[in-house]
């Protein structure tokens, strides 16, 4: 039996494959299940798609960026915004679909929807803004025109913990640039990306300019296929670091242009002079935030000597008030892990620390189902697993330090760098540390960075490329020189 969501729109819940504006099964029939994570149950299959879907999905996409990548910015803004509109009729169901798939509260869920939806707006109206140059040319005979254009095809690969937010932020640009994509959906949570396919036809998204293919067993030949094909001239990936250099090094035989948005490990500093309320507050949202399950969730939590005590039983103390549950229950605060296989990597940095001599002030264990306690850890040391690996998942991990530098060297220790975060009331401190810090994004006294109109990205191998703000539609274009000579007569 399957527990589809009740949904006032129907036709959002869609079971197939999507090529070429048709809803298509595998090639051999077979398909893959998908299961809530919240409450174990069956929520439908989608189509095991493979290699063979995917070339039908690249050529699709190839023919029609013959004709769409000649629209007019006006035309694509214009369509940019009717999926906007649709997207906000229908966000509350858009909500149910990623609570059930993903797990996190309604509440979350649409905040997510609203976050992710915000990119199409953002990118209508850059799609009219992509500017070009005209460069003082340095023979008298010429004059320097520089163009932007579409870079061709894309290749969209995103993952489970925002089923919505990590598409659109990469399909939005693109789409805006005048690129059509092949979207390799998550395995986990297909149906929000078949819905927003579905949203997009019904915008009037012309065919083959987005397509969706699922796949859950054969996702490594997927990936491969997108990498290695010629007719793909972009990939742009949102997952671990560890599957962002396998994609990179199968992208190198066409040498593709890339966008890579890899793991994190956030450290979150909270300095003697800080607001210790507001810090608290921050460290709930970053480190709680999707149950810990975000790139840019606070990993590693280092409190300077004078406050920590303070801000380690104040946290411990909010975090036992969460209230943990199925997503779609009302009062539900916090919801389960993704899968078991999260839960037990949350489980061996909790143990690995306590082993190492921390202190549990609250959770520490799995409850059953894919549900972990939210967890804070005192006087963990700086070399345990959770400070050198990220752990996605809700353990707040608290980490004491005496002084600026070398919370600043303890921060930089790491070979991941996409979000920073301190509290502090000294501006110069801020600064400071802003410029020290080796992360692509810093959150000073600030937990939540996301917006569509900021360049999101990393340092070190946390990726590059930016997504959001006037940057991301720049790396779905590529820049054309126009040298015109027979000036001068
Ligand atoms: N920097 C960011 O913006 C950002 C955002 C969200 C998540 N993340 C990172 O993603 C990770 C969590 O997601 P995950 O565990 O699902 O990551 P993952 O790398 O295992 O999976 C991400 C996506 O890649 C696909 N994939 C897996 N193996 C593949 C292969 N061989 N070829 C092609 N595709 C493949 C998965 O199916 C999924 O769609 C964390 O490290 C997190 O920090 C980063
Ligand atoms: O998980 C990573 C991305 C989350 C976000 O955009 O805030």
């Amino acid at each position: 039996m399957t527990s589809a969501p009740q949904l006032s729109n129907a036709s959002l819940w869609q079971t197939k494959g999507f090529i070429n504006n048709q809803w298509v099964d595998s090639e051999n029939g077979a398909t893959f299940q998908v299961t809530d994570p919240g409450n174990g149950n069956n929520l439908g299959s989608v189509p095991e798609m493979g290699v063979a879907e995917t070339r039908r999905a690249i050529d699709a996409a190839g023919e029609a960026y013959k004709t769409f990548s000649k629209t007019t910015a006006k035309s694509r803004q214009d369509l940019l915004n009717r999926i906007f509109a649709l997207i906000s009729q229908n966000a509350d169901d858009l909500a149910k679909i990623v609570t059930v798939e993903n797990g996190k509260p309604l509440a979350d869920a649409k905040g997510e929807v609203g976050y992710g939806n915000s990119f199409f707006e953002w990118f209508a109206g850059e799609a009219v803004r992509t500017y070009g140059d005209v460069v003082p040319a340095a023979n008298p005979d010429l004059r320097n025109i520089v163009i932007k254009q579409p870079i061709g095809v894309c290749g969209i690969l995103t993952p489970w913990n925002f089923p919505v937010a990590m598409i659109t932020r990469k399909l939005a640009p693109a789409i805006a640039a005048g690129c059509t994509a092949v979207i390799k959906t998550p395995a986990e949570t297909p149906y929000s990306a078949l819905a927003i396919a579905h949203l997009c036809k019904e915008a009037g998204v012309p065919a083959g300019v987005v397509n969706v293919i699922t796949t859950d067993k054969n996702v490594a030949q997927v990936g491969k296929e997108i990498c290695e094909n010629g007719i793909v001239k972009k990939v742009s990936f949102t997952g671990s670091t560890r599957v962002g250099k396998i994609l990179m090094q199968q992208s190198s035989n066409t040498l593709k242009k890339l966008s890579f948005e890899l793991g994190g490990n956030a450290p979150f500093i909270v300095f003697d002079d800080a607001d210790i309320d507001a810090a608290v507050a921050g460290a709930l949202a970053c480190k709680f935030r999707s149950s810990g399950q975000t790139c840019v969730c606070a990993n590693r939590i280092y409190v300077q000597s004078a406050v920590y005590a303070e801000f380690a039983s104040r946290l411990a103390e909010k975090v036992d008030q969460f209230k943990l549950g199925y997503g779609l229950d009302e009062g539900t605060t916090h919801g389960p892990l993704i899968a078991e296989r999260a839960l037990d990597k949350v489980q061996e940095h909790v143990d690995d620390a306590v082993k190492r001599g921390a202190e549990v002030l609250s959770g520490g264990k799995k409850l059953g189902g894919n549900y972990f306690a939210p967890t804070v850890l005192a006087n963990v040391p700086s070399d345990a697993l959770v400070n050198c690996d990220e752990t996605f998942g809700p353990l707040a991990a608290l980490t004491k330090f005496d002084t600026e530098e070398q919370v600043v060297k303890l921060a930089n220790d790491v070979n991941v760098g996409l979000a920073g975060y301190m509290y502090s009331r000294d501006i110069g401190r801020v600064w400071r540390v802003s410029e020290a810090l080796e992360v692509g994004m810093i959150g000073a006294n600030a937990p939540i960075l996301s917006q569509a109109c900021i360049p999101f990205g990393g340092q070190k191998e946390s990726g590059f490329g930016r997504e959001g703000g006037k940057q991301g539609i720049e790396e779905y274009q590529t820049t054309k020189l126009i040298a015109m000579g027979g000036v001068t007569v």
